[in-house]
């Protein structure tokens, strides 16, 4: 008898469309394991400004890449001994994770371990290959997007909340250069896939988006 296929739902998509948010509340209401692949790109490019590798430096950069003593626990995440839950998230990690990303031999060296996400009873995968590469037989795929400027907005009302100084032109550029940068680029491009299904939030809240994702699941 052959085995039941592991549910997976993938949801790609641009810079601040809602991906890590919406990923983690609909794989909360599944139960399902949960993973940020951008988290892994941006935390090689912080292993990188640690140790000065050169964000060019492709083999370097996969050894880095493969070798990531990373560690995912609830929300936090651990690279080495550090909690660098905030620092990988900040713009400068961003943008560096985009630059690493569209290194092949880097992709090719966190292939795996993204796989190995792959668990009973199901996942939740957000970045930008997860439908095309990563889980190309995936049962549900959504490519997840909003207008720029909306994500922009979005991402200055977050920075803010926090607490950070930000100007919203300057938000906006970095959505605009690291979109063209991720579309562009050679190897595991972000792109809306036919299998994919659109799901465009500038007009919705998040409980929409996650509704319409849990609906498209069943
Ligand atoms: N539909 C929505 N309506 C309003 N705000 C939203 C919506 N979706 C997400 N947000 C907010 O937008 C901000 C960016 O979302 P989030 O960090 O999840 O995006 P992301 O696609 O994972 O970004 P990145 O690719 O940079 O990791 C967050 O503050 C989140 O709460
Ligand atoms: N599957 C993925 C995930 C991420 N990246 C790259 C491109 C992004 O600009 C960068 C940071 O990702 P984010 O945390 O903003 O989702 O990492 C990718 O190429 N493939």
């Amino acid at each position: 008898m052959s085995e039941k296929p592991i549910p997976v739902i993938t949801i790609d998509g641009p810079s601040a469309s809602g991906k890590g948010t919406v990923a983690s509340i609909v794989a909360k209401k599944l139960g399902f394991h949960y993973l940020d692949s951008g988290a892994l790109y941006r935390l090689v490019a912080l292993a990188a400004f640690r140790q000065n590798v050169a964000l060019d430096d492709e083999q370097s950069l996969a050894n880095l890449a493969a070798k990531l003593d990373v560690v995912f626990d609830g929300g936090e995440i651990w690279l080495g001994k550090d909690k660098v839950t905030d620092e990988v998230r900040s713009e400068k990690c961003g943008n560096g994770a985009s630059v690493v990303a569209a290194l092949p031999e880097v992709r090719a060296a966190l292939l795996a371990r993204q796989r190995d996400f792959c668990q009973l009873p199901g996942l939740v995968a957000d970045g930008r290959d997860m439908g095309s590469v990563v889980f190309p037989d995936a049962g549900t795929k959504i490519f997840l997007t909003a207008s720029a400027e909306v994500r922009a907005e979005r991402r200055f009302k977050q920075l803010k909340e926090k607490g950070v100084c930000a100007i919203f032109e300057n938000i906006l550029q970095d959505i605009q250069e690291r979109d063209k940068r991720d579309s562009a680029r050679s190897v595991a491009p972000l792109q809306k896939y036919a299998d994919a299904s659109l799901l465009d939030t500038t007009k919705l809240t998040i409980d929409e988006a996650v509704d319409v994702i849990l609906k498209r699941f069943e």
